[in-house]
């Protein structure tokens, strides 16, 4: 197993992390945890993730093992490791990538200060690769620097969008019942062919669901069913919970996940995931008003006006940006009404710099000013205001 950039026996704690940008994350995710408990009745277990990360991405096309391919200038697997890194109850990490693309992957978790992540050698197949990340876990290995967890979630490297809710809900299921899979209902039909290719029969496509990542199993279940896996299996196998009912005769339970569960593997999943990123991102604003709490300001008139087109809009005057940029808004309004200077907004450009935030996404910043606020009546201003915040903020690229 290799540790990340930072050497060492532990699991990578590269550089300087991102400065408190996960802070409303651990919140969010410790109020998880003691879910977990009411939910589960019982402590929270110890939880550790494996990412399958050692493919080459033939359908894809391009050169690029497709994990690694650009989505706004950053690596598709850092989108997957950050949604995973929000969960603070993930207690480590383990991506799996081939020799070839150990040293990309140091960079990567350096460059975009990932944390808990454990890298180990890919196999030649998924499943492999998967077994190979639980060996790291596994404490009857040589060498073994992690702890053995309770429950070892599973996730595709190349399924960024994955939610705490949906971790939670098949770790919690797994905790129960030793095995648990997010699945999708079908989008066609699944017919079998005949061997001249005719069709012999189709499946009733209401009875069937799709297997999706994630998948959460009790780390003894999904262990022993793999060190008993026949080579056949190993080489040829798509399902681990397929093993896990095969191997170790334990029948997952299986959870309803939300749509965005869906595996990047060809061209056109690649340009819907940049999609979703660019609309999410757009999607957060926060207006920074240059005065104290004020009803009247136009800082709160343009939030009436903008929260109609965003799920997420902030209003602050400033003392709390520290803890905006914690809860990572990508795009900010500065209303300079007071003064013509740049001081405030150069404040904040200071604050984002020191953050880091623009390494992980491409952050917006508007400097309004009005040069005659006295002497404008406000309705014009606001209608100024609004047309041309609202189509600058609503385009971001
Ligand atoms: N030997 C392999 C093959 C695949 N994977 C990983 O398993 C996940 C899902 O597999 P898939 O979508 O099939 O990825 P690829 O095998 O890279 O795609 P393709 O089949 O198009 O080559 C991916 O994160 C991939 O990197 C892996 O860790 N080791
Ligand atoms: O078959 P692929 O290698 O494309 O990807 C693996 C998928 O089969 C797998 O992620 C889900 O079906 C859940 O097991």
């Amino acid at each position: 197993m290799e540790s990340g950039p930072s050497g060492g026996s532990r699991p990578a704690e590269p550089g300087p992390r991102l400065r408190g940008l996960r802070g409303a994350d651990a919140a969010a995710s410790a109020s998880s945890l003691s879910r977990f408990g009411a939910e589960a009745g019982c402590r929270a277990p110890a939880v550790a993730a494996v990412l399958p990360a050692g493919g080459s991405g033939e359908r894809m096309g391009v050169p690029t093992p497709k994990q690694f391919c650009p989505i706004l200038e950053r690596p598709l697997i850092s989108y997957t490791l950050q949604a995973l890194e929000r969960v603070s109850w993930i207690k480590d990490i383990i991506v799996a990538v081939t020799g070839e693309n150990m040293e990309t992957m140091k960079g990567i978790i350096q460059r975009y200060q990932h944390k808990r992540i454990s890298l180990v050698e890919a196999g030649v197949t998924r499943h492999r690769s998967i077994f190979n990340g639980l060996k790291a876990l596994a404490e009857d290995q040589p060498n073994c620097r992690l702890s053995k967890p309770e429950v070892v979630i599973i996730h595709d490297a190349v399924r960024p969008f994955v939610e705490e809710d949906v971790l939670l809900n098949v770790v919690t299921a797994a905790q129960e019942h030793g095995a648990s899979g997010a699945i999708r209902p079908l989008v066609s039909t699944v017919i079998s062919p005949s061997v001249d290719s005719c069709l012999d029969h189709s499946l009733e496509r209401a009875r069937y669901r799709a297997s999706e990542m994630p998948q959460a199993f009790l780390f003894d279940v999904i262990y022993e069913a793999y060190q008993q896996c026949s080579d056949y299996d190993l080489e040829f196998g798509t399902e681990c919970l397929h093993l896990a009912l095969k191997y170790s005769h334990i029948k997952a339970k299986l959870v309803e996940g939300s749509p965005d569960l869906w595996k990047v593997t060809y061209k056109r999943d690649l340009y819907a995931a940049e999609s979703i990123i660019k609309e999410r991102i757009s999607q957060q604003v926060c207006v920074v008003m240059d005065t104290k709490e004020d009803e009247e300001h136009v800082g709160r008139c343009l939030e009436e006006m903008l929260k109609t087109e965003l799920n997420h809009i902030k209003v602050t005057s400033g003392q709390d940006l520290q803890q905006i940029i914690v809860e990572q808004c990508y795009n900010f309004v500065c209303m300079n009404v007071m003064t013509s200077d740049f001081e405030k907004t150069q404040r904040l450009l200071n604050m984002l710099e020191e953050s880091n935030l623009s390494i992980l996404y491409p952050v917006v910043v508007i400097s309004v000013h009005f040069l005659d606020y006295e002497s404008v009546p406000f309705g014009q201003k606001m209608e100024k205001v609004g047309k041309n915040v609202g189509k600058i903020v609503c385009s971001v690229d």
